[in-house]
């Protein structure tokens, strides 16, 4: 959203004042009424973006309210810079200017030639048309025969004068040229405010095509294919008149009547437009022609700047008080502008292209997302992993430890039987002492035994309990390895219940899961026996 630029500018007095009358006063961007000694008027203060005092120029003027709008017409957005004023307030001299001071459809013209000779990335295409609205009448100025014309809408032309001549040009002075010869045509009256006034609204308009210039027939994916199109409008209001002033009759009444019903309901419409959206309603663009051909103006989709001119003399105080409030209105009145472009099938087609392009590298990206989900779901399952080891690594560790109090218990109760045995066997023969190496080496067996047992197993080797009633030898290898076993009888010899009792000292050794090694083949311990260990020990 864009507000429309408003400017006011102030003409050099046609006759010399008297020093008591009341006048304007320009401060800044402030135009104010003071009476004859200087007081100033309440109520009569204004401010805009700009005010010019009699003293400025054309050049400035152009400079400050519509050189943008120019620059922004050669980017492809619309424009529409337009004096508005009571009759003979300065109108035509600010867009048309002299010869001294060229005015803003000069200036404008001039710089638009320069800016596209700039712009050596783009190739343009510039119409010219030039009309008059003449008693509610849409005549074109280039072509006499062309009077009458109609307004017509459409979809792609927006609003348009049907009929109306539209010349290709190429250069400033090739526009400077169809502009004199429209002046011609155009229909200037005398009136007692103004030897020259202006009987119409005139709208100079140029239409600026452009295009990027294809730099390969490969480069599709250059995103400025489509062809541009703004319309510039330049427009030179016919003025306000009290018919009392002017003295018009006749002709020139008509003329008046037509002038003041028309700039009223540019009036009314600025007013709807300066309301808030929600107050507005219908805007009467259509009740007059020069309302309906500036719709895109006010509003729309353009740059608009209103510049408007006010006489300094006492007398019109009060027209000027009128062209001012209609400035303050016009000050509230925001357009909506964006560049116009418009698609050909090949720059479409290229469009598409560029498109599909982005499409692509979309999904690459979204591809490359879903990439990213799963190498973040591999290192989570890679964590999991690495918090299940830690808790083997531990229960391993567990599962050490108590095997190796297990280790420490077994050698302890080794200990214990090898103190007992020691009391049992002192000073004893040969026998005790292999009896004793035997029931070391179960034990010793049993030891690297429970080293391959689960932990539950290995609590049930040897440790002491109480005596039973009766004592039991289980020999559990004995049936796998009949041949070699060693005779029940032979160890019945010496291993008889007494004999274990004063051994385990009121224990025994629960012999249930003594691993009794591979037998040797004996039938008895001999009376002389060097070493009575088992081959596998001996091995
Ligand atoms: N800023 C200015 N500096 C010098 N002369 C000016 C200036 N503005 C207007 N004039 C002169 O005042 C007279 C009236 O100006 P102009 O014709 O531009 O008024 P207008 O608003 O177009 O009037 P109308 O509505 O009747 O056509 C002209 O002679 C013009 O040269």
């Amino acid at each position: 959203m864009e507000k429309i630029c408003v400017a006011v500018r102030v003409r050099p007095a046609a006759s010399e004042e008297s020093p008591n009358a009341a006048h304007w006063k320009v401060e800044s961007n402030c135009i104010s009424l003071h009476r004859s000694l200087g007081t100033p008027v309440s109520g009569a203060s204004y401010a805009f973006d700009h005010v010019f005092d009699q003293d400025c120029t054309n050049s400035r003027v152009y400079e400050l309210l519509t050189k943008d709008i120019i620059r922004a017409a050669v980017d492809g957005f619309n424009g529409t810079a337009f004096a508005y004023g009571q009759t003979s307030s300065g109108k035509t001299f600010t867009m048309n200017g002299s010869e001294n001071d060229p005015g803003i459809i000069h200036r404008a013209v001039d710089d638009i030639f320069q800016k596209i000779q700039m712009a050596t990335d783009r190739e343009f295409l510039i119409r010219v048309s030039y009309m008059e609205i003449y008693n509610e009448e849409i005549n074109d100025l280039l072509t006499v025969e062309n009077q009458k014309l109609q307004i017509h809408e459409s979809l792609e032309r927006g609003i348009f004068v049907a009929g109306l001549r539209e010349e290709i040009v190429n250069s400033a002075e090739q526009v400077l040229k169809l502009i004199q010869l429209g002046e011609v045509n155009r229909h200037f009256g005398e009136t007692n405010m103004n030897a020259r006034s202006s009987r119409s609204h005139t709208i100079f308009r140029m239409v600026i095509e452009s295009k990027g210039k294809e730099t390969s027939s490969t480069d599709y994916l250059s995103s400025d294919d489509a062809v541009r199109v703004s319309v510039l409008n330049l427009v030179d209001l016919a003025g306000s008149e009290r018919i009392a002033k002017t003295g018009a009759g006749g002709v020139r009444l008509k003329e008046g009547k037509h002038i003041n019903k028309s700039l009223m309901v540019l009036g009314n419409v600025i007013n709807k437009l300066s309301e808030g959206a929600k107050q507005r309603g219908h805007i009467p663009y259509r009740d007059s022609k020069l309302t309906r051909i500036l719709q895109p103006a006010l509003g729309g989709n353009a740059k608009t700047s209103i510049i408007c001119t006010v006489a300094p003399e006492e007398v019109h105080v009060e027209e000027t008080k009128g062209t001012l409030k209609f400035a303050s209105r016009a000050k509230r009145i925001t357009n909506c502008v964006q560049v116009n472009e418009i698609l050909t099938d090949a720059a479409l087609l290229k469009r598409q292209k560029l498109e599909i392009e982005e499409l692509r590298k979309k999904l690459q990206g979204s591809h490359a997302g879903v990439l990213e989900q799963e190498i973040l779901n591999l290192r989570n399952d890679m964590l999991k992993y690495e918090l299940e080891r830690e808790k083997l690594a531990m229960e391993l560790e567990e599962e050490r430890k108590s095997h190796r109090e297990r280790g420490q218990c077994i050698r302890e109760q080794q200990m214990g039987l090898d103190n007992s045995n020691s009391v049992v066997f002192s000073g004893s023969d040969t026998n005790s002492s292999q009896v004793q190496e035997i029931v070391k080496q179960s034990l010793q067996e049993e030891s690297s035994e429970s080293h391959s047992m689960g932990q539950e197993d290995a609590f049930k080797t040897p440790t002491f309990k109480p005596v039973p009633n009766s004592f039991v030898v289980k020999r559990s290898h004995y049936s796998r390895q009949p041949e070699y076993s060693p005779l029940p009888g032979a160890f019945n010899d010496f291993a008889d219940e007494d004999t274990w009792l004063k051994m385990n000292k009121g224990y025994i050794a629960d012999l249930d899961s003594l691993h009794i090694t591979p037998a040797r083949k004996v039938q008895s311990f001999p009376s002389s026996v060097e070493t009575p260990v088992s081959s596998k020990f001996s091995a």
